[in-house]
């Protein structure tokens, strides 16, 4: 990279975070902007005036009546004070700017990373550096933008009274201001230096940094809080937790405690020279080329000189740090996803005319090692109802979750009336999709909403909610609820109350009912159901799915004898197909399956 480049991806760089700030809260950027300006003209009026102050009362000491000159010294030091008061002023209101401004700035990157999260492609959610990748942009996002701005209003304000200053300690001469610009380039080295090392430190210990966190979350979440105990896992996690904890710790300290003395070796230098130049003032005062009150504006010139300097050159290296940092939220940000919207979308008929095709559909997860569907071929006619069976791991799950695009085929193609997914909107797409997973979420919100949020083009007080819960055998469950269903379901928040998993399942399946979907599809959707639940789920299983064409998992093939048609699935190919009767007789493998679960109920 020529440092031409670097220069302009640098000012790139900085500009796209200074518009999260802009975009955040612009009131608050004009704010600092003022403050900023008032700010940088304050100091130089405060030096200028203990110089009249202090000349005044040297004219009036040798006067014939010194006392004279009293209210002119009153006049002066009031204004003194008047400019006090409005710089400590400014202080107070640039916290006050600045605390609104970094809350504003937090909640819209958050904003922004939310946004993006829910964008990607679900395959980035498989894959460590996804999260190494989103980790280091969370760590960034919530205060390096307001941090960069503030570093560059400083730079503003330290630049306005370097250059008051600095013109002054030029005018008398100008090898001082070279003097104290030699002095702070160390302390820019130093700052550079170890801001470069602390960014490789920082992505090199993203994954320690990350299974702390795991590990933080598993020993404080009711999700494992059960097996910790009974398999008494806590004292494990904690060591491992402490262990990793230390670990970053004794190597973050030992950077910060290089960098430290680094530091000081540079300001001791700063501060020698600052010495030698306040000895030279002294020594022309003592010659007579200087008043008392030009030494001690021009002391006070050096030390705030050599301070604001310090501070612009280190505000300098924090912006150029702040490039290096802000990769870590760009490389999350400018993740493209692949399910991207076709140039021509096609529409998806409705009803649905040819219905849905697999094309030799392979497919290998991107993290995975081998191919999961072989070569699947396979037509669901409009309002046809299938099953999928087959062991674990066969390739059931994989299947709808490609009809869902939320991956897309390696090879072959899947189609809806004849169109490839790819040219359908994966929002229109996943319109005419409704589905129930094995690992189906738990919202902690209220009942009514854990069945509305399937279709949330629906008022949140519709009866059709009601309608979804009764179908799904749910309602007079969240009738007996200490609110209805206006109750908290979850222990997350007052008031919630827990439910079997059997009953979170049927709120999952109410859910997908209430979507208005052609296509449903139900991951072994009654798993934790007991006898008579299932039963009377797959007692309504054709009226539920009335003129839609329906997916259904399971292992029970119990309940998948009444499908059209039943497809056995093994390591990723189709076995066999055909209605559950034509299957028995075939005595293939679904036979065999058949046979051994009904073994057991004789
Ligand atoms: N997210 C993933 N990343 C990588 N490989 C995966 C992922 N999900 C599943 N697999 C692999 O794909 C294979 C098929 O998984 P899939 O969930 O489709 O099986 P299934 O037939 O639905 O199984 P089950 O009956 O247990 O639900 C698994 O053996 C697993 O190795």
């Amino acid at each position: 990279m020529t440092p031409k480049t670097s220069a302009h991806t640098l000012a790139q760089n900085l500009f796209r975070a200074l518009r999260f700030v802009w975009d955040s809260g612009r009131g608050w950027t004009l704010a600092s902007a003022a403050l900023l300006v008032v700010q940088g003209l304050l100091p130089l009026a405060m030096l200028y005036l203990i110089k009249l102050v202090i000349d005044s009362v040297t004219a009036n000491l040798s006067s014939s009546n010194p006392s004279a000159g009293l209210y002119e010294v009153i006049f002066l030091l009031s204004l003194l004070g008047v400019v006090a008061v409005a710089s400590t002023a400014c202080s107070i209101l640039k916290s006050f700017v600045h605390t609104g401004q970094a809350q504003a700035v937090t909640d819209y990157m958050s904003s922004i990373l939310h946004a993006k999260s829910v964008d990607v492609d679900l395959e980035y959610y498989e894959e460590p550096q996804y999260y190494n990748t989103l980790h280091r942009a969370q760590r960034e996002a919530s205060s390096r933008p307001t941090r960069i701005l503030s570093a560059l209003f400083d730079t503003g304000q330290n630049g306005i009274s370097l250059i008051a200053i600095g013109a002054l300690l030029f005018w008398f001469h100008w090898g001082i201001l070279f003097v104290l610009i030699g002095t702070a380039l160390p302390i820019v080295f130093v700052r550079l230096r170890y801001g470069k090392k602390l960014y490789a430190w920082q992505k090199g210990t993203t994954p320690a940094e990350r299974e702390s966190w795991y590990l933080n979350l598993m020993l404080t979440r009711d999700t494992h809080a059960k097996e910790i105990r009974l398999f008494d896992l806590g004292k494990l996690f904690i060591d491992r937790f402490r262990n990793l904890r230390e670990g970053i710790r004794r190597e973050r300290l030992s950077l910060e405690g290089r960098r430290s003395i680094a530091e000081l070796v540079a300001h001791s230098s700063s501060v020698a020279a600052a010495i030698g130049v306040n000895i030279f003032f002294a020594y022309q005062t003592l010659l007579g080329f200087l008043t008392l009150g030009d030494l001690v504006m021009y002391f006070q010139a050096v030390q705030r000189g050599a301070g604001f300097l310090q501070s612009l050159m280190m505000n300098l290296a924090y912006l150029y740090e702040s490039n290096l940092f802000l990769t870590h939220l760009y490389d999350f940000l400018d993740i493209q996803p692949k399910a991207v919207e076709p140039q021509r979308p096609q529409a998806i008929h409705r009803p649905l005319q040819q219905g849905i095709v697999f094309d030799h559909v392979k497919f290998d997860y991107p993290s995975g090692t081998r191919k999961v569907l072989e070569d699947i071929s396979l037509t669901i006619r409009p309002g046809e109802h299938i099953a999928l069976v087959g062991e674990n791991g066969a390739g059931k799950t994989t299947l709808v979750k490609l009809l869902a695009r939320l991956y897309d085929p390696s090879a072959g193609r899947i189609t809806i009336d004849g169109v490839d997914l790819r040219d359908l909107k994966p929002a229109e797409l996943r319109k005419e999709i409704s589905v129930v997973f094995q690992d189906f979420a738990k919202y902690h919100f209220t009942a009514r909403e854990n069945i509305w949020l399937g279709n949330t083009l629906l008022p949140r007080d519709t009866d059709q909610v009601i309608d979804a819960a009764r179908m799904a055998g749910i309602d007079s469950a969240l009738r007996r609820l200490p609110k209805g269903y206006d109750t908290i379901l979850g222990r997350w928040f007052e008031g919630g109350e827990e439910l079997s998993i059997g009953e979170w399942q049927k709120i999952a399946i109410a859910r997908a009912f209430l979507r208005d979907a052609q296509i449903v599809i139900l991951d072994e959707p009654t798993s934790a159901m007991d006898a008579k639940a299932e039963y009377e789920l797959f007692q309504h299983f054709h009226e539920l799915t009335k003129g839609r064409t329906a997916i259904l998992i399971s292992h029970r093939l119990s309940t998948v004898k009444m499908v059209d048609r039943i497809y056995v699935l093994e390591d990723g190919r189709i076995l066999e197909s055909g209605h559950h009767n034509d299957l028995l007789e075939r005595d293939g493998e679904y036979a065999k399956m058949f046979s051994l679960q009904a073994q057991y109920y004789r």
